[in-house]
């Protein structure tokens, strides 16, 4: 089988939500190849924490008695709950006996975030926190029933892009697709990025070890580099209180380019200009900060709203497919 499923920016492009059946209700899930855990706001979600979103309802899945689940995400956010097998539908795509994690408890930024209805994880399945026996994703679920076993993504600044699942579609991209080894070993899709550009030019240096993460907002990068980037930026300092690197709304950024499997890439400086800090307009919160604390660099959705990426199992070694968009 393959398909493709609509990916929707929230605002910002904060997030982005794919409408997927689960049972027999459809959520809008946030696809996250930084995460395993497929978990959804349920009925057995505290009325006080599910106003306002779509719920799943246990009672046409098949209880995995005994199982739990309980994740907490880098920015702090978390949930955790009950395990059922159930029939999810993604894009035309069926995975019949699913574990779907059903949430008894969502953090605050999840009970606030009303689009989002829980996350669908697309990172390998040895992270998956279910207990007492990790589950599979939903792309591992359906992986041998693809006529490819890959997906891709193709999200897009402020704008409805998609996630197809089995298939490269070459209208999608432009050029040709540049390979990178993933190390699976932290069940990421973890790989090596090269040399990076401020504004133009030759690339240098070495961002290094990073994730493709389209479940993370922004791109977090070492130090050296963020401190290289808003050098360029006169207003630029970094914020304590906001917790990164922010700047006058009014100024504009220099582009970033980034080397990855030996082709470069460009995220312009307009979609590296995130959001305004509050409601006036006047500060700027940037879209590259840094990665201190996380022990790798995350490449999220501020870079790959640039690029068309194939998340790539036709081999022994799994890879991560770059193309321009
Ligand atoms: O937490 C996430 C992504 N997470 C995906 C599931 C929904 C909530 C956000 N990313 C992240 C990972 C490491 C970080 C970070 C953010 O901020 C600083 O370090």
């Amino acid at each position: 089988q393959s398909g493709e499923v609509a990916a929707n920016p929230e605002q910002y492009d904060e997030s982005y939500l794919c409408p997927v059946q689960v049972g027999q209700t459809t959520l809008n899930l946030d696809f996250d190849t930084g995460s395993a855990d497929l978990w959804v706001f349920s009925t057995l979600t505290p009325k006080s924490e599910s106003t306002g979103h779509s719920l799943y309802n246990p009672s046409t899945g098949t209880k995995k008695s005994g199982y739990t689940w309980d994740i907490s995400y880098g920015d702090g956010s978390g949930a955790s709950g009950t395990v059922y097998a159930d029939k999810v539908v993604v894009g035309g795509v069926t995975a019949t006996s699913q574990a779907v994690e059903a949430a008894t408890s969502v953090s605050s930024q999840f009970e606030q975030d009303t689009d989002n209805d829980g996350l669908l994880g697309l990172a390998f399945s040895s992270i998956n926190t279910v207990e007492p026996q990790a589950q599979k994703t939903f792309f591992d679920s359906v992986k041998g029933s693809l006529a490819k076993p890959l997906f891709t993504a193709d999200l897009k600044k402020g704008a409805a892009g998609t996630y197809d699942f089995g298939y490269i579609d070459s209208s999608k991209y432009t050029g040709s697709i540049s390979y990178v080894n993933v190390n699976t070993a932290n069940g990421f899709w973890e790989f090596t990025a090269s040399g990076y550009a401020v504004g133009s030019g030759s690339v240098s240096g070495s961002v290094g070890d990073a994730i493709a993460d389209t479940g993370t907002t922004l791109m977090y990068l070492p130090t050296t580099v963020v401190q290289a980037y808003y050098n360029k930026v006169d207003s630029a300092d970094y914020d304590s209180n906001q917790g990164g690197y922010t700047y006058d709304c009014s100024e504009n950024l220099p582009n970033f380019l980034i080397s990855l499997g030996g082709k470069t890439f460009t995220v312009s400086g307009t979609d590296i200009n995130f959001a305004p800090v509050d409601s006036s307009g006047e500060t700027c919160f940037g879209g590259i900060q840094e990665n201190t604390g996380i022990g790798m660099s995350i490449l999220g959705d501020i870079f790959l709203k640039s690029v068309f990426v194939v998340f790539d199992q036709t081999q022994s070694t799994p890879r991560l497919g770059f193309a321009a968009q």
